[in-house]
C-alpha cells in the first residue's frame, strides 16, 4: 500500500529529479516569472557566464513593481523607472523570454497576469524572485518565491535544490459573514497565528469555505500566506480552478486538457493524509479586519480599540507595541473605527482582481470619498482593467472620487511615484504594513477592499458592515 500523501508531497513527489547529498532535493522547475526588479542580476550572471536558458518559453517576463500608474505608454517619466523597464526588455529580448509588454493586454502584476494568461496550472512548479509568489498555490501549484542566484539556476538548469517543508493544515469550519472575505480570513489567521506561524511551513487551506470560494479569494489567502512566515500557501485543484482556467491562452487544449484535468484532479490531498500541524478557524467569529500596527500580525476586529501596551505581561511584545503606536501615531484604548485616514489605495496582488474590484465599487456606489481623502484603485493587470471598465467600474469609482489608474504594484511597495507622504495614513488592501513601505514616514492600515471602500467614504477606519 502507498502512504497516504498531501497536495504538497504529490507535487514535491512528482518534481523531484535527483536527492542531493545533505538532504536537499533537486526539484524541476517548470514555470518561472521575471519582473524588473528582482531579475537584473540573474541575467548579468547568465551573460558573463556565457550561458543559455534551458527552455525560455518557461519562462514570463513583465514590468510591475515601478511602472507609473497615472500613464501609459509614450516615455516613461521616472528616470529609475524607465531604466528598469528599459534593462528588463532589453534582457528579455536577448534571452528569447516571451514578455508582456508594459502597453499590451497581458501587463500586470506578475501574480495576477500568470493565473490569468494560463501560465500558472495545477501541479507544476512556479518561481518567481518575489515572495507574494506563495499566491500561485492557489492553483494547486508548488509556488515560491527565489532569491536572484536562484533566478539564475533555474534559467540555466530548470532545476533548484529544495530542502522539504512540513506541512501545516489550515480549516475553515462554520460560515462567514456575507461582507467577510478572503482578506479578513488570511489577517485573523496571522493574528492569530504569528507573523512568523507559519515559518518552515507548506501550507494547505481546505474546508468546506474554500470549496465555496472563487480562485479571487483563494489567491488572496494563499497570497497571504507569506505574511505568516510560509513561503507555500496552497490549494487542491477543483472544478472551480478548472472553470477559471478552461480557454486562458496558455491552458491545454482539447484531448490535452482532457488528459491535465484528469491528472489534477489526482492532486487533493488523500483523505487521512497526515499533516504535521492542524490550525482550525471558525469562520462564525470572524469580524472585519484592519491592521493597527506595523507587522500583519498586528491586526484586530475594527469594532476593537487600539491595544494598551500597559496591559500586556511579555515584555518584548509590550515593546513592540510601543514602538508600533509610535510608528503610526496612535493613542492606547483608541476605538480603531475613530482612526482618520488621508488616503485610500485599492490594488496590489493581494487584492487587485476583478472580484475585489466588485467588491470595492458596492460600497463605493452612489457614495463620495471623504473631503481631505485621496483614494486610489489601480487593478492588478491591464486585462483585469479592462474587465472592470466594460462592467462600468470605472464610473462608479471615479463618480465616487477615486482615482482610476493603469496596472501596476503601484503604492503597495511605493517603487513608484504612488507612495504616501511622511504621517500620511492609508487604509490599503495590501498585503504589508512595515514602516516605510508605502513611503517613507507613511503609516498603512492593511485590510479588505470592501472595508478599503468603506474608509474612503467615512474619512476614517470604518465597519463596512454599517454599509451593507
Ligand atoms: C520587489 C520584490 C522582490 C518584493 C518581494 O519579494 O515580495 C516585493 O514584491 C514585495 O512585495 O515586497
Ligand atoms: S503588488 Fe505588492 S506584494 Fe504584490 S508583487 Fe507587487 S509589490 Fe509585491
Amino acid at each position: 500500500m502507498t502512504a497516504l500523501r498531501t497536495l504538497y508531497e504529490k507535487l514535491w513527489d512528482s518534481h523531484v529529479v535527483a536527492e542531493l547529498p545533505g538532504g536537499d532535493s533537486l526539484l524541476y522547475i517548470d514555470r518561472h516569472i521575471v519582473h524588473e526588479v528582482s531579475s537584473p542580476q540573474a541575467f548579468v550572471a547568465m551573460r558573463e557566464s556565457g550561458r543559455k536558458l534551458r527552455r525560455p518559453e518557461t519562462h514570463l517576463g513583465v514590468a510591475d513593481h515601478a511602472v507609473p500608474t497615472r500613464t501609459r505608454g509614450g516615455e516613461i517619466p521616472d528616470p529609475q523607472a524607465r531604466a528598469q523597464v528599459a534593462e528588463l526588455e532589453g534582457n528579455v529580448a536577448e534571452f528569447g523570454v516571451p514578455y508582456a509588454d508594459l502597453t499590451g493586454p497581458e501587463q500586470g502584476i506578475v501574480h495576477v497576469i500568470g493565473p490569468e494568461t494560463g501560465f500558472t496550472l495545477p501541479g507544476t512548479t512556479v518561481v518567481c524572485g518575489d515572495s507574494h509568489t506563495t499566491t500561485h498555490g492557489a492553483f494547486g501549484a508548488l509556488a515560491f518565491g527565489i532569491g536572484a542566484s536562484e533566478q539564475g539556476t533555474v534559467m540555466a538548469a530548470q532545476a533548484l535544490p529544495q530542502g522539504k517543508a512540513r506541512t501545516m493544515k489550515v480549516e475553515l469550519v462554520g460560515k462567514r459573514h456575507p461582507l467577510i472575505d478572503a482578506k479578513d480570513i488570511a489577517l485573523a489567521l496571522i493574528a492569530r497565528i504569528g507573523a512568523h506561524g507559519a515559518v518552515g511551513h507548506a501550507v494547505e487551506y481546505v474546508g468546506p469555505a474554500i470549496a465555496g470560494m472563487a480562485m479571487s479569494e483563494r489567491m488572496t489567502l494563499c497570497n497571504m500566506t507569506i505574511e505568516a512566515g510560509s513561503r507555500m500557501g496552497m490549494v487542491a485543484p477543483d472544478e472551480v480552478t478548472f472553470a477559471y482556467l478552461k480557454g486562458r491562452r496558455l491552458a491545454p487544449r482539447g484531448a490535452a486538457w482532457e488528459a491535465a484535468t484528469a491528472y489534477w484532479r489526482t492532486l487533493a490531498s488523500d483523505p487521512g493524509a497526515a499533516y504535521d500541524r492542524i490550525v482550525t478557524l471558525d469562520l462564525d467569529l470572524i469580524e472585519p479586519q484592519v491592521s493597527w500596527g506595523t507587522s500583519p500580525n498586528q491586526t484586530l476586529p475594527i469594532g476593537a480599540m487600539v491595544p494598551s501596551p500597559a496591559a500586556i505581561a511579555d515584555a518584548s511584545e509590550r515593546r513592540e507595541t510601543e514602538k508600533a503606536l509610535a510608528y503610526m501615531g496612535l493613542e492606547a484604548g483608541q476605538p480603531l473605527s475613530s482612526v482618520a485616514i488621508d488616503h485610500v489605495f485599492i490594488g496590489s496582488c493581494t487584492n487587485g482582481r476583478i472580484e475585489d474590484l466588485r467588491a470595492a465599487a458596492r460600497i463605493a456606489q452612489g457614495r463620495k470619498v471623504a473631503d481631505g481623502v485621496r483614494a486610489i484603485v489601480v487593478p492588478g493587470s491591464a486585462a483585469t482593467r479592462a474587465l472592470a471598465e466594460a462592467e462600468g467600474l470605472d464610473h462608479i469609482f471615479r463618480d465616487a472620487g477615486f482615482e482610476w489608474r493603469f496596472a501596476g504594484c503601484s503604492m503597495c511597495v511605493a517603487m513608484n511615484e504612488d507612495r504616501l507622504a511622511p504621517g500620511e495614513r492609508c487604509a490599503s488592501t495590501s498585503n504589508r504594513n512595515f514602516e516605510g513601505r508605502q513611503g517613507p514616514g507613511g503609516r498603512t492600515h492593511l485590510m479588505s477592499p470592501a472595508m478599503a471602500a468603506a474608509a474612503a467614504v467615512s474619512g476614517h477606519l470604518a465597519d463596512v458592515r454599517d454599509f451593507a
